[in-house]
Protein backbone atom coordinates (compact mmCIF):
# COMPACT_ATOMS: atom_id res chain seq x y z
CA UNK A 1 0.00 0.00 0.00
CA UNK A 2 3.05 2.36 1.12
CA UNK A 3 3.95 2.25 -2.92
CA UNK A 4 0.64 2.49 -4.55
CA UNK A 5 0.03 5.95 -4.24
CA UNK A 6 -0.18 7.76 -8.09
CA UNK A 7 2.57 10.33 -6.65
CA UNK A 8 3.96 7.99 -3.80
CA UNK A 9 2.64 10.97 -1.35
CA UNK A 10 2.30 8.52 1.43
CA UNK A 11 5.73 7.29 1.57
CA UNK A 12 7.12 10.92 1.34
CA UNK A 13 4.66 11.69 4.16
CA UNK A 14 6.60 8.67 6.29
CA UNK A 15 9.67 9.25 5.57
CA UNK A 16 9.53 12.67 6.50
CA UNK A 17 7.16 11.89 10.02
CA UNK A 18 9.74 9.63 10.72
CA UNK A 19 12.82 11.18 10.13
CA UNK A 20 11.44 14.07 12.05
CA UNK A 21 10.45 12.53 14.53
CA UNK A 22 13.84 10.34 14.84
CA UNK A 23 15.66 13.56 15.28
CA UNK A 24 13.76 15.03 17.75
CA UNK A 25 13.93 12.16 19.79
CA UNK A 26 17.84 12.48 19.64
CA UNK A 27 17.95 16.03 20.43
CA UNK A 28 15.27 15.63 23.47
CA UNK A 29 17.60 12.44 24.92
CA UNK A 30 21.14 14.41 24.74
CA UNK A 31 19.38 17.20 26.13
CA UNK A 32 18.44 15.65 29.11
CA UNK A 33 21.44 13.52 29.73
CA UNK A 34 23.38 16.86 29.51
CA UNK A 35 20.66 18.26 31.75
CA UNK A 36 21.23 16.07 34.34
CA UNK A 37 25.15 16.48 34.44
CA UNK A 38 24.33 20.12 35.47
CA UNK A 39 25.14 20.87 38.58
CA UNK A 40 24.62 24.98 38.38
CA UNK A 41 20.71 25.65 39.83
CA UNK A 42 20.85 28.82 37.76
CA UNK A 43 21.54 27.11 34.53
CA UNK A 44 19.41 24.35 35.10
CA UNK A 45 16.53 27.07 35.88
CA UNK A 46 17.28 28.68 32.29
CA UNK A 47 16.76 24.92 30.94
CA UNK A 48 13.42 24.99 32.77
CA UNK A 49 12.28 28.14 31.62
CA UNK A 50 13.45 27.48 27.98
CA UNK A 51 11.25 23.85 27.71
CA UNK A 52 8.49 25.62 29.35
CA UNK A 53 8.56 28.51 26.67
CA UNK A 54 8.53 25.87 23.60
CA UNK A 55 5.94 23.90 25.39
CA UNK A 56 3.48 26.83 25.31
CA UNK A 57 5.04 27.99 21.95
CA UNK A 58 3.60 24.31 20.49
CA UNK A 59 0.31 24.42 22.56
CA UNK A 60 -0.72 27.76 20.25
CA UNK A 61 0.70 26.63 17.49
CA UNK A 62 -2.08 23.59 18.25
CA UNK A 63 -4.70 26.07 18.81
CA UNK A 64 -4.15 28.16 16.25
CA UNK A 65 -3.83 24.86 13.62
CA UNK A 66 -7.17 23.06 15.14
CA UNK A 67 -8.81 25.27 16.02
CA UNK A 68 -8.68 28.08 12.54
CA UNK A 69 -12.54 28.39 12.18
CA UNK A 70 -12.65 29.48 15.45
CA UNK A 71 -9.92 32.06 15.56
CA UNK A 72 -10.91 33.48 12.45
CA UNK A 73 -14.58 33.97 13.77
CA UNK A 74 -13.71 34.91 17.01
CA UNK A 75 -16.92 36.61 19.16
CA UNK A 76 -16.71 40.64 19.72
CA UNK A 77 -14.98 41.26 16.62
CA UNK A 78 -11.94 40.29 18.46
CA UNK A 79 -9.05 40.15 15.75
CA UNK A 80 -7.27 36.75 15.30
CA UNK A 81 -4.51 36.43 17.39
CA UNK A 82 -2.50 34.57 14.63
CA UNK A 83 -1.13 31.91 17.49
CA UNK A 84 1.30 30.71 14.32
CA UNK A 85 3.17 33.96 14.39
CA UNK A 86 3.30 33.82 18.23
CA UNK A 87 4.82 30.07 17.95
CA UNK A 88 7.95 31.29 15.44
CA UNK A 89 9.01 34.03 17.87
CA UNK A 90 8.78 31.01 20.64
CA UNK A 91 10.65 28.65 18.81
CA UNK A 92 13.07 31.39 17.48
CA UNK A 93 13.59 32.10 21.46
CA UNK A 94 14.15 28.11 22.42
CA UNK A 95 16.54 27.77 19.35
CA UNK A 96 18.62 30.97 20.68
CA UNK A 97 18.54 29.76 24.09
CA UNK A 98 19.16 25.89 23.48
CA UNK A 99 22.17 27.27 21.33
CA UNK A 100 23.60 29.24 24.29
CA UNK A 101 23.21 27.10 26.72
CA UNK A 102 25.33 24.04 25.04
CA UNK A 103 28.02 26.48 24.22
CA UNK A 104 27.74 27.17 28.04
CA UNK A 105 28.39 23.73 28.82
CA UNK A 106 30.73 22.41 25.91
CA UNK A 107 32.96 25.72 27.51
CA UNK A 108 32.54 24.68 30.89
CA UNK A 109 33.40 20.96 30.42
CA UNK A 110 36.35 22.51 28.68
CA UNK A 111 37.46 24.17 31.47
CA UNK A 112 37.03 27.31 30.48
CA UNK A 113 34.86 29.34 33.41
CA UNK A 114 32.32 31.34 31.13
CA UNK A 115 29.38 32.85 33.14
CA UNK A 116 25.29 33.19 31.86
CA UNK A 117 24.11 36.55 32.65
CA UNK A 118 20.51 37.81 31.78
CA UNK A 119 18.66 40.56 33.03
CA UNK A 120 19.68 41.08 36.98
CA UNK A 121 19.90 37.49 37.52
CA UNK A 122 23.41 36.17 38.05
CA UNK A 123 23.06 32.64 37.01
CA UNK A 124 26.35 31.32 37.66
CA UNK A 125 28.18 32.69 41.12
CA UNK A 126 31.39 30.63 39.90
CA UNK A 127 33.55 33.62 38.82
CA UNK A 128 34.31 34.86 41.92
CA UNK A 129 37.69 35.30 43.34
CA UNK A 130 37.61 33.21 45.32
CA UNK A 131 41.18 31.59 45.89
CA UNK A 132 40.99 27.72 44.02
CA UNK A 133 42.32 24.67 44.85
CA UNK A 134 43.21 21.95 41.81
CA UNK A 135 43.41 18.04 42.55
CA UNK A 136 45.32 16.51 39.80
CA UNK A 137 47.11 13.64 39.34
CA UNK A 138 46.03 9.98 37.61
CA UNK A 139 42.83 8.19 37.02
CA UNK A 140 42.30 6.22 40.31
CA UNK A 141 44.77 8.36 42.32
CA UNK A 142 42.34 9.31 45.10
CA UNK A 143 41.14 12.85 44.10
CA UNK A 144 37.50 12.33 44.47
CA UNK A 145 37.76 10.49 47.36
CA UNK A 146 39.79 13.46 48.93
CA UNK A 147 37.35 15.53 48.20
CA UNK A 148 34.39 13.59 49.35
CA UNK A 149 35.96 12.94 52.34
CA UNK A 150 37.64 16.41 53.59
CA UNK A 151 34.34 18.43 52.45
CA UNK A 152 31.39 16.51 52.07
CA UNK A 153 31.71 14.12 55.63
CA UNK A 154 32.45 11.12 53.50
CA UNK A 155 33.71 8.20 55.30
CA UNK A 156 36.36 6.35 53.90
CA UNK A 157 35.34 3.19 52.90
CA UNK A 158 31.97 4.83 50.94
CA UNK A 159 34.93 6.06 48.74
CA UNK A 160 35.49 2.21 46.70
CA UNK A 161 32.41 2.78 45.52
CA UNK A 162 32.99 6.30 43.45
CA UNK A 163 32.90 6.45 39.99
CA UNK A 164 35.50 7.24 38.00
CA UNK A 165 35.65 11.50 37.01
CA UNK A 166 34.30 12.28 33.67
CA UNK A 167 34.60 16.55 33.72
CA UNK A 168 35.63 18.88 36.17
CA UNK A 169 34.27 18.93 38.52
CA UNK A 170 33.74 21.99 40.98
CA UNK A 171 32.96 22.43 44.51
CA UNK A 172 31.61 25.69 45.77
CA UNK A 173 33.01 25.46 49.43
CA UNK A 174 31.03 28.53 52.03
CA UNK A 175 33.46 28.59 55.22
CA UNK A 176 35.35 30.92 57.12
CA UNK A 177 36.64 32.18 53.96
CA UNK A 178 35.16 30.76 50.45
CA UNK A 179 37.39 28.80 48.06
CA UNK A 180 36.76 26.16 44.98
CA UNK A 181 38.07 23.15 44.92
CA UNK A 182 38.33 21.43 41.46
CA UNK A 183 38.10 17.80 40.81
CA UNK A 184 39.97 17.17 37.87
CA UNK A 185 39.12 13.93 35.47
CA UNK A 186 42.23 11.42 36.14
CA UNK A 187 42.20 11.11 32.06
CA UNK A 188 42.31 14.84 31.12
CA UNK A 189 44.64 16.07 28.81
CA UNK A 190 46.62 19.31 29.51
CA UNK A 191 47.78 19.58 25.74
CA UNK A 192 44.61 19.37 24.28
CA UNK A 193 44.17 22.77 22.28
CA UNK A 194 40.81 22.60 23.33
CA UNK A 195 41.82 22.77 27.33
CA UNK A 196 42.60 26.24 28.12
CA UNK A 197 45.84 25.98 30.25
CA UNK A 198 45.30 30.28 30.86
CA UNK A 199 41.79 30.03 32.02
CA UNK A 200 42.69 26.95 34.30
CA UNK A 201 45.92 27.51 36.13
CA UNK A 202 45.18 31.48 35.64
CA UNK A 203 43.48 31.82 38.69
CA UNK A 204 44.35 29.12 40.92
CA UNK A 205 45.91 29.36 44.40
CA UNK A 206 47.20 25.85 44.97
CA UNK A 207 47.08 22.56 42.49
CA UNK A 208 47.59 19.56 44.90
CA UNK A 209 48.67 16.85 42.95
CA UNK A 210 47.81 13.13 43.79
CA UNK A 211 50.04 10.38 43.58
CA UNK A 212 49.16 6.73 44.04
CA UNK A 213 51.79 5.63 46.61
CA UNK A 214 50.64 2.03 46.22
CA UNK A 215 51.05 1.85 42.83
CA UNK A 216 53.77 2.35 40.33
CA UNK A 217 54.67 5.91 40.52
CA UNK A 218 56.80 6.64 37.28
CA UNK A 219 53.88 7.79 35.14
CA UNK A 220 52.36 9.81 38.07
CA UNK A 221 55.77 11.59 38.25
CA UNK A 222 56.02 12.62 34.64
CA UNK A 223 52.45 13.60 34.51
CA UNK A 224 53.30 15.63 37.58
CA UNK A 225 56.20 17.01 35.79
CA UNK A 226 54.81 17.64 32.73
CA UNK A 227 51.87 19.64 34.96
CA UNK A 228 54.02 22.10 37.06
CA UNK A 229 55.52 23.12 33.77
CA UNK A 230 52.96 24.11 32.15
CA UNK A 231 51.03 25.75 35.18
CA UNK A 232 54.13 27.45 36.38
CA UNK A 233 54.08 28.98 32.68
CA UNK A 234 51.19 30.61 32.73
CA UNK A 235 50.92 31.39 36.28
CA UNK A 236 54.26 31.55 38.23
CA UNK A 237 51.88 32.52 42.04
CA UNK A 238 50.66 28.94 42.11
CA UNK A 239 51.76 26.75 44.84
CA UNK A 240 52.17 23.32 44.39
CA UNK A 241 51.63 20.41 47.04
CA UNK A 242 51.89 17.06 46.13
CA UNK A 243 49.90 14.76 48.72
CA UNK A 244 52.02 11.15 48.35
CA UNK A 245 48.91 9.17 48.79
CA UNK A 246 47.02 6.20 50.05
CA UNK A 247 50.15 5.85 52.69
CA UNK A 248 47.75 3.25 55.18
CA UNK A 249 49.14 0.35 53.09
CA UNK A 250 52.79 1.35 53.62
CA UNK A 251 55.50 0.34 56.03
CA UNK A 252 56.74 3.59 58.01
CA UNK A 253 60.20 2.67 56.64
CA UNK A 254 59.00 2.73 53.02
CA UNK A 255 56.67 5.56 53.41
CA UNK A 256 60.00 7.80 54.33
CA UNK A 257 61.77 5.88 51.55
CA UNK A 258 58.80 6.52 48.86
CA UNK A 259 58.63 10.05 50.15
CA UNK A 260 62.46 10.36 49.96
CA UNK A 261 62.33 8.77 46.16
CA UNK A 262 59.37 11.25 44.57
CA UNK A 263 60.96 14.27 46.43
CA UNK A 264 64.78 13.57 45.11
CA UNK A 265 63.14 13.03 41.43
CA UNK A 266 61.06 15.58 41.00
CA UNK A 267 63.21 18.48 41.66
CA UNK A 268 65.84 16.80 39.66
CA UNK A 269 63.65 16.81 37.06
CA UNK A 270 62.38 20.57 37.70
CA UNK A 271 65.73 21.84 37.74
CA UNK A 272 67.11 20.04 35.03
CA UNK A 273 63.97 22.07 32.90
CA UNK A 274 65.43 25.04 34.57
CA UNK A 275 63.00 25.49 37.03
CA UNK A 276 65.14 24.78 40.65
CA UNK A 277 63.12 27.57 41.98
CA UNK A 278 59.85 26.55 41.67
CA UNK A 279 58.73 25.01 45.01
CA UNK A 280 56.98 21.45 45.70
CA UNK A 281 55.50 20.71 49.31
CA UNK A 282 55.67 17.11 49.96
CA UNK A 283 52.94 14.96 52.27
CA UNK A 284 52.10 11.74 53.15
CA UNK A 285 48.12 11.20 52.85
CA UNK A 286 45.75 8.50 53.50
CA UNK A 287 42.19 9.22 53.75
CA UNK A 288 42.19 6.10 56.61
CA UNK A 289 43.49 9.00 59.14
CA UNK A 290 44.06 12.38 60.27
CA UNK A 291 46.75 12.78 57.60
CA UNK A 292 44.27 13.83 54.61
CA UNK A 293 42.91 16.90 57.00
CA UNK A 294 46.28 17.55 58.12
CA UNK A 295 47.41 18.24 55.01
CA UNK A 296 44.98 20.00 53.85
CA UNK A 297 45.03 22.28 56.74
CA UNK A 298 48.94 23.29 55.74
CA UNK A 299 47.79 23.73 51.58
CA UNK A 300 44.28 26.01 52.59
CA UNK A 301 46.25 28.19 55.39
CA UNK A 302 49.22 29.38 52.45
CA UNK A 303 45.86 30.91 50.74
CA UNK A 304 44.56 32.56 53.93
CA UNK A 305 45.78 36.46 53.71
CA UNK A 306 45.45 36.86 57.50
CA UNK A 307 47.22 34.18 58.75
CA UNK A 308 50.56 36.06 59.80
CA UNK A 309 47.56 38.21 62.12
CA UNK A 310 45.89 34.58 63.08
CA UNK A 311 48.94 32.99 64.14
CA UNK A 312 49.94 36.16 66.13
CA UNK A 313 46.95 36.38 67.78
CA UNK A 314 47.12 32.80 69.22
CA UNK A 315 50.86 33.19 70.51
CA UNK A 316 49.89 36.06 72.55
CA UNK A 317 46.45 33.95 73.90
CA UNK A 318 49.07 30.89 74.21
CA UNK A 319 51.67 32.93 76.01
CA UNK A 320 49.32 35.23 78.35
CA UNK A 321 47.35 32.01 79.28
CA UNK A 322 50.27 29.13 79.94
CA UNK A 323 48.48 27.33 77.32
CA UNK A 324 50.94 24.68 75.81
CA UNK A 325 48.81 24.50 72.19
CA UNK A 326 46.20 26.03 70.52
CA UNK A 327 44.52 25.31 66.93
CA UNK A 328 41.67 27.55 65.17
CA UNK A 329 39.78 24.93 63.32
CA UNK A 330 37.09 25.20 60.54
CA UNK A 331 34.37 22.82 62.29
CA UNK A 332 32.74 21.82 59.55
CA UNK A 333 36.23 20.16 57.57
CA UNK A 334 38.14 19.96 60.89
CA UNK A 335 41.21 21.46 59.24
CA UNK A 336 42.59 23.78 61.34
CA UNK A 337 43.63 27.17 60.00
CA UNK A 338 46.16 28.84 62.00
CA UNK A 339 47.85 27.62 65.19
CA UNK A 340 50.29 29.37 67.21
CA UNK A 341 54.11 29.25 66.05
CA UNK A 342 54.83 26.61 68.18
CA UNK A 343 55.47 23.17 66.33
CA UNK A 344 52.81 20.92 65.63
CA UNK A 345 52.70 17.70 66.75
CA UNK A 346 49.98 15.19 64.84
CA UNK A 347 49.22 13.81 68.29
CA UNK A 348 47.91 16.83 69.57
CA UNK A 349 46.28 18.01 65.99
CA UNK A 350 44.62 14.28 65.80
CA UNK A 351 42.97 14.56 69.60
CA UNK A 352 42.10 18.02 68.83
CA UNK A 353 40.66 17.01 65.83
CA UNK A 354 38.63 13.96 67.45
CA UNK A 355 37.43 16.69 69.99
CA UNK A 356 35.55 17.89 67.49
CA UNK A 357 34.34 15.39 65.97
CA UNK A 358 32.85 14.58 69.96
CA UNK A 359 31.09 17.47 70.16
CA UNK A 360 29.27 17.63 66.75
CA UNK A 361 28.35 14.09 67.61
CA UNK A 362 26.88 14.75 70.96
CA UNK A 363 24.83 18.50 69.47
CA UNK A 364 23.73 16.93 66.21
CA UNK A 365 22.23 13.36 68.40
CA UNK A 366 20.84 15.74 71.18
CA UNK A 367 21.48 19.13 70.42
CA UNK A 368 19.06 19.21 67.93
CA UNK A 369 16.92 16.71 69.94
CA UNK A 370 16.37 19.27 72.34
CA UNK A 371 14.68 21.68 69.81
CA UNK A 372 12.77 19.16 68.42
CA UNK A 373 14.38 18.44 65.15
CA UNK A 374 13.48 15.26 62.90
CA UNK A 375 16.40 14.23 60.37
CA UNK A 376 19.21 11.86 61.68
CA UNK A 377 20.67 13.46 58.47
CA UNK A 378 23.31 15.44 59.95
CA UNK A 379 26.85 16.72 57.90
CA UNK A 380 25.31 15.59 54.79
CA UNK A 381 26.99 18.94 53.46
CA UNK A 382 28.42 21.90 54.79
CA UNK A 383 25.46 23.76 55.25
CA UNK A 384 24.03 20.79 57.42
CA UNK A 385 27.16 20.78 59.36
CA UNK A 386 27.02 24.21 59.93
CA UNK A 387 23.22 24.50 61.07
CA UNK A 388 24.30 21.57 63.76
CA UNK A 389 26.93 23.93 64.94
CA UNK A 390 24.59 26.65 65.03
CA UNK A 391 21.46 24.90 66.30
CA UNK A 392 23.40 23.27 69.10
CA UNK A 393 23.89 26.88 70.74
CA UNK A 394 19.50 27.34 70.30
CA UNK A 395 19.70 24.10 71.96
CA UNK A 396 21.64 25.06 74.55
CA UNK A 397 19.87 28.34 75.80
CA UNK A 398 16.21 27.16 74.80
CA UNK A 399 14.06 27.26 77.41
CA UNK A 400 10.76 26.79 76.51
CA UNK A 401 11.11 22.57 77.48
CA UNK A 402 13.21 22.78 80.28
CA UNK A 403 13.16 18.72 80.71
CA UNK A 404 14.61 18.70 77.15
CA UNK A 405 17.14 20.74 77.77
CA UNK A 406 17.93 19.02 81.10
CA UNK A 407 18.39 15.48 79.77
CA UNK A 408 20.19 16.72 76.86
CA UNK A 409 22.93 17.97 79.46
CA UNK A 410 22.74 15.05 81.44
CA UNK A 411 22.95 12.71 78.04
CA UNK A 412 25.92 15.45 77.24
CA UNK A 413 28.57 13.91 79.71
CA UNK A 414 27.16 10.47 79.59
CA UNK A 415 28.02 10.59 75.55
CA UNK A 416 31.72 11.84 76.49
CA UNK A 417 32.14 9.49 79.17
CA UNK A 418 31.53 6.66 76.65
CA UNK A 419 33.38 8.22 73.96
CA UNK A 420 36.29 8.51 76.82
CA UNK A 421 36.27 4.80 77.58
CA UNK A 422 36.54 4.03 73.59
CA UNK A 423 39.81 6.27 73.36
CA UNK A 424 40.83 4.92 76.31
CA UNK A 425 42.44 7.99 77.83
CA UNK A 426 39.78 10.44 78.92
CA UNK A 427 38.92 10.37 82.51
CA UNK A 428 35.41 10.64 82.53
CA UNK A 429 35.38 14.08 84.52
CA UNK A 430 34.65 15.92 81.53
CA UNK A 431 31.89 18.51 81.63
CA UNK A 432 29.84 20.32 78.93
CA UNK A 433 27.99 23.75 79.18
CA UNK A 434 26.82 26.74 77.41
CA UNK A 435 28.77 29.73 78.30
CA UNK A 436 25.61 32.40 79.30
CA UNK A 437 26.55 33.77 75.89
CA UNK A 438 25.37 31.58 73.03
CA UNK A 439 28.01 29.64 72.43
CA UNK A 440 29.54 26.13 72.06
CA UNK A 441 31.89 25.55 75.01
CA UNK A 442 33.55 22.57 76.00
CA UNK A 443 36.10 21.17 78.41
CA UNK A 444 37.75 17.52 78.68
CA UNK A 445 39.95 16.51 81.53
CA UNK A 446 42.16 13.47 80.65
CA UNK A 447 43.74 11.05 82.69
CA UNK A 448 47.49 12.14 82.10
CA UNK A 449 46.50 15.62 83.55
CA UNK A 450 46.01 17.59 79.95
CA UNK A 451 42.79 19.66 79.28
CA UNK A 452 41.43 20.17 76.11
CA UNK A 453 39.13 23.54 75.66
CA UNK A 454 36.92 24.23 73.36
CA UNK A 455 34.99 27.29 72.77
CA UNK A 456 33.00 28.58 69.55
CA UNK A 457 34.80 31.66 67.65
CA UNK A 458 32.03 32.34 65.10
CA UNK A 459 29.65 30.18 62.84
CA UNK A 460 32.54 28.15 61.49
CA UNK A 461 35.67 28.37 63.50
CA UNK A 462 36.29 26.73 67.14
CA UNK A 463 39.48 27.72 68.95
CA UNK A 464 40.76 24.36 70.44
CA UNK A 465 43.56 24.54 73.17
CA UNK A 466 45.65 22.02 75.10
CA UNK A 467 46.76 23.22 78.65
CA UNK A 468 48.20 21.00 81.34
CA UNK A 469 45.43 20.99 84.47
CA UNK A 470 47.32 23.18 86.82
CA UNK A 471 47.41 25.44 84.45
CA UNK A 472 43.93 25.12 83.67
CA UNK A 473 43.38 26.17 88.04
CA UNK A 474 43.22 29.78 86.19
CA UNK A 475 40.07 29.30 84.38
CA UNK A 476 38.95 32.67 84.52
CA UNK A 477 41.69 34.25 83.52
CA UNK A 478 41.82 31.38 80.42
CA UNK A 479 38.20 32.62 80.03
CA UNK A 480 39.08 36.37 79.72
CA UNK A 481 41.82 35.88 77.46
CA UNK A 482 39.88 33.96 75.10
CA UNK A 483 37.09 36.49 75.18
CA UNK A 484 39.87 38.70 74.08
CA UNK A 485 41.21 36.90 71.14
CA UNK A 486 37.38 36.25 69.98
CA UNK A 487 36.85 39.40 69.78
CA UNK A 488 40.19 40.36 68.03
CA UNK A 489 38.89 37.34 65.38
CA UNK A 490 35.80 39.17 64.71
CA UNK A 491 37.69 42.58 63.97
CA UNK A 492 39.79 40.52 61.60
CA UNK A 493 36.82 38.90 59.70
CA UNK A 494 34.82 41.86 59.65
CA UNK A 495 37.35 44.22 58.57
CA UNK A 496 37.91 41.26 55.68
CA UNK A 497 33.93 41.24 54.67
CA UNK A 498 33.71 44.85 54.53
CA UNK A 499 35.86 44.89 51.91
CA UNK A 500 34.77 41.89 49.95
CA UNK A 501 31.50 43.91 49.73
CA UNK A 502 33.18 46.89 48.74
CA UNK A 503 35.28 44.77 45.82
CA UNK A 504 32.12 42.78 44.77
CA UNK A 505 30.05 46.30 44.24
CA UNK A 506 32.63 47.83 42.14
CA UNK A 507 32.95 44.46 39.99
CA UNK A 508 29.07 44.37 39.28
CA UNK A 509 29.03 47.76 38.61
CA UNK A 510 31.86 47.58 35.82
CA UNK A 511 30.03 44.39 34.52
CA UNK A 512 27.00 46.08 33.84
CA UNK A 513 28.45 48.83 32.47
CA UNK A 514 29.83 45.98 29.76
CA UNK A 515 26.79 44.35 28.95
CA UNK A 516 23.32 43.94 29.37
CA UNK A 517 22.65 40.12 28.56
CA UNK A 518 23.77 37.55 26.87
CA UNK A 519 26.87 34.58 26.78
CA UNK A 520 30.04 36.50 28.52
CA UNK A 521 32.85 34.23 27.75
CA UNK A 522 35.96 34.55 30.39
CA UNK A 523 39.54 34.06 29.62
N1 LIG B 1 44.02 2.53 50.57
C1 LIG B 1 43.59 3.71 50.19
N2 LIG B 1 42.74 3.81 49.14
C2 LIG B 1 42.32 5.03 48.75
C3 LIG B 1 42.75 6.21 49.42
N3 LIG B 1 42.17 7.27 48.80
C4 LIG B 1 41.42 6.77 47.79
N4 LIG B 1 41.50 5.43 47.76
C5 LIG B 1 40.83 4.54 46.82
O1 LIG B 1 41.26 4.80 45.52
C6 LIG B 1 40.24 4.52 44.57
C7 LIG B 1 40.14 5.61 43.52
O2 LIG B 1 39.67 6.77 44.10
P1 LIG B 1 39.03 7.99 43.30
O3 LIG B 1 38.87 9.06 44.32
O4 LIG B 1 37.85 7.60 42.52
O5 LIG B 1 40.21 8.37 42.30
P2 LIG B 1 40.28 9.60 41.30
O6 LIG B 1 41.66 10.12 41.36
O7 LIG B 1 39.19 10.58 41.58
O8 LIG B 1 40.05 8.87 39.92
P3 LIG B 1 39.50 9.50 38.54
O9 LIG B 1 38.20 10.16 38.84
O10 LIG B 1 39.36 8.32 37.64
O11 LIG B 1 40.53 10.45 38.06
C8 LIG B 1 38.96 4.33 45.38
O12 LIG B 1 38.64 2.97 45.37
C9 LIG B 1 39.33 4.77 46.77
O13 LIG B 1 38.66 4.03 47.76
C10 LIG B 1 43.66 6.07 50.53
O14 LIG B 1 44.07 7.02 51.18
N5 LIG B 1 44.04 4.82 50.86
ZN1 LIG C 1 37.62 11.43 40.36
Amino acid sequence: MLFAGPDNHLLEFVVFQSSFACAVLTVISRIIKMYQGIEDAGIKRLWKRTALVFAASYLLWNIDFRLCDVMQTLPLGLWNPQLHAVWHVGAAVCSYMSALLVCHNRSENMGRQPVMRYGDDLADEDRESRPRLMLMGLRRSGKSSIQRVVFHKMSPTETLFLESTSKINKDNIHSFIDFQVWDFPGQMDFFDPAFDTTAIFGEVGALVFVIDSQDDYMEALARLHSTVVAAHRVNPNITFEVFIHKVDGLSEDYKIDTQRDIQQTTTDELADAGLENVQLAFYLTSIYDHSIFEAFSKVIQKLIPQLPTLENLLNILCANSGIEKAFLFDVISKIYIATDSSPVDSQSYEICSDMIDVIIDISSIYGRAAIGAKSQGYLDDQQNAAEDWTQQQDGHNDDEDPTGAQRSQENHSQAVVSSGSRAGSIDNQSTSQSGGNHEAFSVIKMGNGTVLYLREVNKYLALICLLRAETFEKQGLIDYNVHCFKEAMDQVFELKRAERTRREMEANQMLEQQHHNGMYGHG
